[in-house]
């Protein structure tokens, strides 16, 4: 994109009044945090947007309240299904018109104190941000609640990587991440009873389509019992950050302002990178076995009730490969096929998100993102991280089992 070149626009600060925000608060202003700070080729003028998911009960509205009424200095749209009790519950902090027009008393809109804005969903989530973007300036960030029951990747996909989206919303908004609350008391238990008659329940969707989980309800539960959860929710998504939360307590920065989508972030984000090698930390001659006593592997394949996971090693690759790699994504993504491999060992593949990092023989680091069947490959410029001696590539979906690794390492020749 060319703006990329651009010196990028300052936005003005976020909080309503500076001195409302607490002291030492570390959340950048999310507007600031785009693009310029990513070099992600975001636009620094869209607002970002993250979606809130998360188990019934699991505690997303002790989250979205605690963020509608703390003095955290920031002004943030809130978009939910209802206002529910949340609007009655804090009643007195909210006026329900807006100060510069008494006369809009809005049952769709309702700010508040601590200058967020509240705005339930009548019809679809894209009609009520229509909406809101004509208050665009009122706000830095939205948060998009779903209900309890629904996969997130259907609605990250209409806001990322969708022509229709970006010919309209797209020029206004984007996409900084999806966060998962999920209920450190039932969580491991939904999750493995999850089921639905076409495979894949919705908690497993709303965990495998994350970029940031949120393990609430931690005062309740053993911190072995959490262990093992994260454990369940790391196999799942090896590629989500994990934070454990009470009452949904967490900075700002965790889930605002994390820009999931932009082709750098992966490499802050997840595990994903800091798993990897990196040509000034160890010795090519080092005995593996001994290497890897100090840095004990975690599984590459994971699979729980029709939900798998996959992490794929890959060497550095010649631009010949790159090519390769793209092909073959493609296919696995487009046609659910593994190329090279027998038509009976594609069946009912389903990729629901997948993110990658590659190295090139030339020096380069190129990053995959994917949402379904949506993907792009960027490449990334960043001396300082330096470049890792190999790349890796997570698949999470369905029927993601050896046989996709053996297709992808047939395609690179790199067997
Ligand atoms: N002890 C404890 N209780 C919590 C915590 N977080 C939420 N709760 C309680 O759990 C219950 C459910 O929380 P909600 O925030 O309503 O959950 P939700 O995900 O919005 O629920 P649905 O909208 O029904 O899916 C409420 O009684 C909360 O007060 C926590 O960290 N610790």
């Amino acid at each position: 994109m060319d703006d990329l070149d651009d010196i990028p626009v300052l936005v003005e600060a976020a909080p309503t009044s500076p001195e409302d925000a607490p002291e030492g608060l570390s959340i950048p202003n999310p507007c600031l945090s785009l693009g310029n700070a990513t070099g992600s080729g975001q636009d620094p003028h869209t607002v970002p947007l993250t979606i809130i998911c998360g188990f019934l009960g699991a505690g997303k509205s002790t989250l979205i309240r605690r963020i509608l009424t703390e003095r955290h200095g920031y002004r943030i749209a809130v978009i939910m299904n209802e206002f529910g009790d949340t609007a009655d519950i804090e009643a007195k902090t909210i006026n329900v018109s807006s100060p510069d027009d008494p006369g809009q008393q809005s049952e769709e809109f309702l700010e508040l104190a601590n200058g967020c804005l509240c705005c339930s969903i009548k019809d679809t989530g894209i009609a009520a941000i229509e909406k809101l973007m004509k208050r665009k300036g009122a706000f830095d960030h939205i948060l998009l609640e779903t209900t309890g029951l629904a996969d997130p990747g259907p609605i990250a996909s209409m806001f990322w990587q969708n022509e229709e989206f970006s010919q309209g919303l797209g020029r206004e908004i984007h996409l900084d991440g999806v966060v998962c609350v999920v209920d450190a008391v039932f969580g491991r238990q939904q999750m493995e009873e999850d089921h639905a008659a076409d495979g894949i329940g919705e908690s497993l969707r709303q965990i495998a389509g994350a970029d940031v989980i949120l393990l609430n309800k931690i005062d309740l539960v053993p911190s072995s019992e959490a262990d093992a959860t994260e454990e369940v929710i790391r196999g799942v998504n090896p590629a989500a950050s994990i934070h454990r939360t009470i009452r949904g307590e967490i900075d700002l920065k965790h889930i605002m302002g994390v820009d999931a989508y932009a082709s750098r972030q992966i490499l802050d984000v997840s595990g994903l990178v800091k798993s990897l090698p990196r040509e000034h930390e160890h010795d090519h001659d080092h005995d593996h076995d001994h290497h890897d006593h100090h840095h004990a592997k975690p599984p590459t394949h994971y699979e729980l009730r029709g939900i798998s996971s996959l992490q794929i090693d890959c060497p550095k690759l010649s631009s010949e490969q790159m090519d390769l790699l793209d092909e073959w994504i493609r296919n696995l993504l487009w046609e659910k096929q593994l190329l090279g491999r027998p038509a009976g060992e594609h069946s009912g593949i389903e990729v629901l998100r997948c993110k990658g990092l590659f190295v090139t023989t030339a020096g380069e680091l190129h990053v995959l993102q994917g949402v379904r069947s949506m993907y792009e490959i960027a490449k990334v410029e960043d001396e300082e991280l330096g470049l890792p001696d190999t790349g890796k590539l997570v698949f999470i979906g369905k029927g993601l089992h050896e046989p996709v690794r053996a297709s992808l390492q047939q395609q690179l020749k790199i067997v």
